[in-house]
């Protein structure tokens, strides 16, 4: 049947594909647990931060201009009126010809105008001398300077690194609504295919897709849900597949080309799926289905592990992160210059798995050395993906290319 259908344009599976998404639900998640989670809410401060005019230094706060000229040779002597720890309140204001004795941390006493480091001190008793006066006025941060009150200080949609777990700190927030994880489940096919704990028999190969996509499916911010295995059976595959319902996309591996053995579109008849597409005019990846039943996407991957990897990076990887409420769903693109020449022709849009990295000058990237459809060597240390437009002639050294920089946005 594939070999008769007609590939897609990769954009326009894209398309097709992201226009079908539907954004999954929210949760509340205590905040300890959000890290690499997707914000559900925009955050509003309520409140100013710092809440309060601090010191950022351990010294004496004080009248800034009476100090300014304050050197070694000519300090300025004051009286110590208060000592203001972090997490307390100061306790009487700075007059002319006084200082308290502050912490970093600590709220400015009314009065103060500036601060002083300790070490630009000189302290006897209650009696502060002050060596160098220099920018005491800038020695304060100010209520507010990094938090309006009423400011809108994380978006809906952000995804929640080291920075934004602080910032939901700040700002109060133990339970943020997180959108809902999609859940994925993973079916590999193939009579060829043992779980990877078994004994390997003639003919037989270990499961690695199911592997390699459930850390492709968490990358792109999913929960997976290994299936296992299923041999070349159309009621067999029907069966796993049917077995979770309450799974958001279903992906299979293998069986997806022209081969006597390829049953998916079978299985996507049998269970009522209605086909999208089945193949797609990429290099590697080109058989791949997609279909739809009751809002839910199905992916019949290919069993080369090299496409089946290209092909959820290209299709499924947007589709989950769309799904997981975030913005953007796209890598980052740049321009390279090639540090070693590829000598193929390129027909059909083309994915070169590739390492990339800066000198001096350019940023170079070259392609792995084990390409190949069903080659994972050549995916394993690659930082980012060379693509190469269709109808291209080999390319040589030192020529631009567009790579995929194997990054979140
Ligand atoms: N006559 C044609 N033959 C093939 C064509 C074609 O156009 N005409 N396309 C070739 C290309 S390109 C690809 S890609 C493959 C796609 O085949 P399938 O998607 O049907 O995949 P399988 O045949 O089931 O498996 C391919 C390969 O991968 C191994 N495999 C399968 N599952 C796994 C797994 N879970 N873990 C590891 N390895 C797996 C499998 O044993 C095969 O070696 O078709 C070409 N043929
Ligand atoms: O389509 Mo195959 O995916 O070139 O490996």
């Amino acid at each position: 049947m594939g070999g008769i259908s007609v590939s897609v344009k990769l954009e326009v599976a894209q398309e097709i594909l992201l226009n079908l998404v539907k954004v999954m639900p929210k949760e509340k998640v205590v905040l300890s647990e959000c890290w690499r989670r997707v914000l559900g809410e925009t955050v509003v401060s309520d409140m100013d931060f710092p809440p309060f005019d601090r010191s950022p230094l351990d010294g004496y706060a004080l009248i800034d201009a009476e100090v300014a000229g304050a050197t070694p040779e000519s300090p300025v002597i004051l009286q110590q009126i208060d000592y203001i720890p972090a997490g307390e309140t100061p306790h009487k204001p700075v007059i002319p010809g006084t200082a308290c004795r502050i912490m970093t941390g600590a709220p400015i006493p009314p009065g103060a105008t500036g601060v002083i480091r300790l070490e630009d001190t000189i302290v006897d008793g209650d009696k502060v001398t002050i060596l160098d006066g220099r920018g005491a006025g800038k020695n304060i941060c100010l209520r507010g300077e990094e938090i309006a009150r009423e400011e809108e200080v994380i978006f809906q949609g952000t995804v929640i690194n080291a920075g934004v777990m602080g910032m939901l700190a700040v700002l109060g927030k133990s339970r943020p609504a997180v959108f809902c994880k999609p859940r994925v489940a993973l079916i590999a096919t193939g009579s060829e295919i043992v779980p990877v704990d078994f004994p390997l028999t003639p003919g037989k190969i270990r499961n690695s897709n199911s592997f390699m996509l459930s850390a492709q499916a968490a990358e792109a911010g999913a929960q997976t849900v290994l299936l296992g295995n299923a041999s070349d059976n159309v009621d067999e595959i029907a069966h796993l597949l049917e077995t979770a319902s309450d799974c958001d996309v279903f992906i299979t591996t293998g069986g997806a080309s022209v081969g006597d053995y390829d049953f998916i579109s079978e299985v996507y008849k049998k269970l009522g799926i209605t086909l999208l597409f089945e193949r797609v005019s990429i290099k590697p990846g080109m058989p791949v289905l997609a279909g739809i039943r009751d809002g839910k996407l199905y992916f019949g991957l290919s069993g080369n592990p090299a496409a089946a990897a290209i092909s959820f990076e290209q299709l499924v990887r947007p589709v989950l992160m769309k799904m997981g409420g975030r913005k953007v769903w796209w890598r980052p693109r740049i321009k390279a210059i090639l540090a070693a020449p590829f000598k193929k022709m390129t027909g059909a849009k083309r994915f070169v798995w590739a390492r990339c990295w800066q000198t001096n000058n350019d940023i170079l990237v070259e392609p792995s050395r084990a390409q190949g459809n069903g080659m994972l060597k050549s995916a394993m240390g690659a930082n980012a993906i060379i693509v190469i437009p269709e109808n291209s002639p080999p390319l040589p050294l030192n020529a631009e290319v567009e790579v995929i920089l194997l990054v979140d946005a």
